[in-house]
């Protein structure tokens, strides 16, 4: 983990666009603002590139979409590939519907995203590997290293898969963190939210290999100091001390876990 990215982004407090799912909105705004980036959603297809183009990233993130907001994200990913914006990636439930399905193949052919993200069973379906998935989640089980490394190969990007171990394969290198705490897969909007703060580490002039460690290592640590609070019974009581905890310094998480 690089903590002087998290340092740069707290200063620069980058713009980040969503076109988001309707589910997380709110709970992925809070979580960014409190780590210090700046949110904005923004959807309709009127206003999504010139949203794009005033950003400093934009996560693209299809977990309730529909016809007119796969219009906007396209348009919003062609306006940030134009000014080399970073767009993050998010194809949630991709496996579970053909429209799904058909609309990350649009994407992929129109926009080139910084990095794709997502759980094991959406990344394997992108490379057509078999997965078992129940709408937006994996429950299957297989080689998560060789399923994010040939996603990245296929569409030469980066791609980061999560779950109880993160990958991290660029064209080059092959990452993978274990910080985390298992309640996160009780918080619907998890991995939505980490596109967000991976957003906001993209924004900054390091390696991608960094930013991309750096937000899924500095999450995951978020969360296991916040689980560790003694007043934690379940999701409920968790998703507060959460969104405090992404406000806290990389070093303090570190040596705060018990
Ligand atoms: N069993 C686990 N142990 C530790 N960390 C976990 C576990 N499951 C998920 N995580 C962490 O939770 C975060 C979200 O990952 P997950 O794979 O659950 O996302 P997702 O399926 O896209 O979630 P959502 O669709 O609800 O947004 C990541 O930071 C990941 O490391
Ligand atoms: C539950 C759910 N359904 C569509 S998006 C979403 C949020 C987690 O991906």
């Amino acid at each position: 983990m690089n903590k002087q990215i998290i340092e740069k982004v707290r200063e620069n407090t980058p713009l980040i666009h969503h076109l988001t799912n309707q589910v997380v909105m709110n709970f992925t705004a809070n979580g960014l603002l409190s780590f210090g980036a700046a949110p904005v959603m923004a959807k309709a297809e009127e206003e999504a590139a010139d949203m794009a183009s005033t950003a400093d990233g934009v996560l693209l993130n299809i977990g309730t979409l529909t016809p007119n907001e796969l219009k906007a994200m396209i348009s919003a990913g062609k306006a940030a590939n134009q000014k080399d914006i970073p767009v993050v990636l998010d194809p949630v439930g991709v496996a579970a519907t053909s429209f799904r399905a058909d609309a990350v193949k649009q994407l992929l052919n129109k926009v080139r995203p910084t990095v794709i993200k997502g759980n094991a069973g959406e990344l394997a379906h992108l490379i057509d590997i078999p997965w078992k998935t129940k709408g937006v989640d994996s429950v299957g089980d297989g080689n998560i290293e060789e399923i994010t490394r040939q996603v990245a190969r296929t569409y030469q990007t980066t791609a980061i898969l999560t779950g109880k171990t993160d990958v991290i394969c660029t064209s080059e290198t092959t990452i993978v963190n274990k910080t985390g705490h298992p309640i996160l897969a009780k918080v619907t909007g998890a991995g939505c939210l980490l596109g967000s703060l991976l957003a906001a580490c993209l924004t900054t002039d390091d390696s991608i290999e960094e930013q991309a460690l750096t937000a899924v290592q500095f999450y995951g640590l978020a969360a296991e100091y916040a689980a560790s609070y003694e007043d934690v019974q379940a999701s409920g009581t968790f998703i507060p001390h959460f969104i405090d905890a992404l406000s806290l310094d990389a070093e303090f998480l570190k040596g705060a876990i018990v």
